[in-house]
């Protein structure tokens, strides 16, 4: 599968870096560009060759994408957006997130196996879930459950909607200390009185599964730097746009939203992976003015219904993170879901649009997975 990833995107990282390294060569910069070269090919296709064993995404280290910051002059190098399908008949794929999900969790789960029969170990998630909203209830359950499906250990805190700052530190400081504990999530909302920004703070940056502290985001943010981990949502767009084999170099991206969960990470990742980025938000005036410009959009406002097919660009790809819950006495418990996105208009101008639900959500507890089998075999040492 990583041959999916070096056959398309990486070939072409690789082809521009080689670009821009001749045209530093020719301005007077060879020996740079030959270290930047050299570095460039050893974590490049060999390390992914090496690794092809016991990797389970095709999304690769963030290091490994970086290319000398070198505007191309030659219009013709990047796909023009006029190549993209254009027919307003056209019925959009629909991207299955919750198959690409299961078999990513099932590859976690033969990973944690592995562990298990080498180290003896097995990865251990804690949750930490203060109140009783249903929606976080949800997610917190499945949790748990895709956890015990893959093998990997879980330890559950719920606290009262009541509960002190100091309740939620404490869990938090000893969950830091506990060695059997890898990965360690508040579930988010928190309760207004509670300041999430002290408590995310205490968190081990080393057990921070969410990708939520600082260091992680701003590492995420900073060019030439590789964060702990990833946030989860961001990450499964990414993983949903390559195996749906989008490409995301030079195209425009625009994100819907700018909360510290989704909007702000994925407008970060998504220029990590060379997309110029814009993101419009609750102020923004015309926002369907900015998103029709777009090859991909990525939306996050948690406003049912937002996107309208005049918001789409003919052959856009509609990635819809909203998840707004819906009273329906009729569902399970209570309630359902439904999206920014305005689906059945977007499956007639789009290319590919994601589903709610089935489509990001499932990615979300996936790349969870992901991320705290990563951080016991960090912690552990095992490859
Ligand atoms: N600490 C965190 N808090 C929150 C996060 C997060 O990543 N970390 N993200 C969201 C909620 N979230 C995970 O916690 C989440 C949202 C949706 C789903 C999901 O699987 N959705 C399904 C439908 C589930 C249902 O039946 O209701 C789908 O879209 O198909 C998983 C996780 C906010 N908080």
């Amino acid at each position: 599968m990583p041959g999916l990833f070096l056959g398309s995107q990486y070939k072409k990282i690789m082809r521009m870096t080689m670009r821009s390294v001749m045209r530093k060569i020719s301005v007077g910069l060879a020996k740079e560009s030959k270290r930047y070269l050299s570095s460039a090919m050893t974590r490049g296709p060999n390390t992914w060759k090496d690794n092809q064993s016991s990797q389970i995404l095709l999304s690769p280290p963030l290091v490994s994408l970086d290319i000398p910051e070198i505007w191309a002059s030659d219009s013709n190098y990047y796909d023009h957006p006029s190549s993209w399908k254009n027919s307003n008949a056209q019925i959009a794929t629909i991207i299955d997130g919750k198959s690409i999900a299961e078999e990513i969790r099932s590859r976690v789960a033969s990973e944690v196996k592995r562990m298990k029969e080498y180290v003896g170990q097995v990865p251990g998630l804690a949750v930490i879930l203060v109140g009783q909203r249903r929606d976080s209830q949800t997610y917190v359950r499945n949790k748990i459950k895709a956890c015990e499906e893959a093998g990997i250990k879980s330890v559950l805190v719920e606290l009262p909607n009541s509960c002190a700052e100091y309740d939620v530190m404490t869990s938090v400081l000893n969950f830091n200390e506990d060695p059997s504990i890898h990965g360690i999530l508040v579930q988010l909302p928190l309760p207004e009185h509670l300041d999430e920004e002290k408590i995310l703070s205490v968190l081990s940056l080393e057990k921070d599964v969410d990708g939520f502290h600082p260091l992680n985001m701003g590492n995420l943010a900073m060019r030439g730097r590789e964060p702990l981990f990833i946030p989860c949502t961001p990450k499964g767009c990414i993983e949903l746009l390559i195996r749906s084999g989008v490409e995301i170099m030079g195209k425009k991206a625009v994100v819907v939203g700018r909360s510290n969960i989704v909007g702000l990470p994925i407008s970060l990742l998504l220029q990590r992976y060379h997309a110029t980025v814009s993101i419009v938000h609750a102020c923004t005036k015309n926002p369907e003015q900015i998103t029709r410009e777009a090859d991909i959009v990525v939306t996050a406002a948690g406003v049912p219904n937002l996107i309208r097919s005049n918001w789409l660009k003919p052959g856009a790809v509609v990635i819809d993170v909203g998840t707004c819950p819906i009273e329906d006495p009729s569902a399970e418990y209570g309630y359902g879901l439904v999206g920014d996105v305005c689906f059945e208009e977007a499956l007639r101008v789009a290319s590919a649009v994601t589903p709610v639900p089935g489509g990001v959500g499932p990615m979300t507890i996936a790349m969870l997975l992901c991320n705290t089998l990563d951080s016991a075999k960090r912690l552990h040492g095992f490859s």
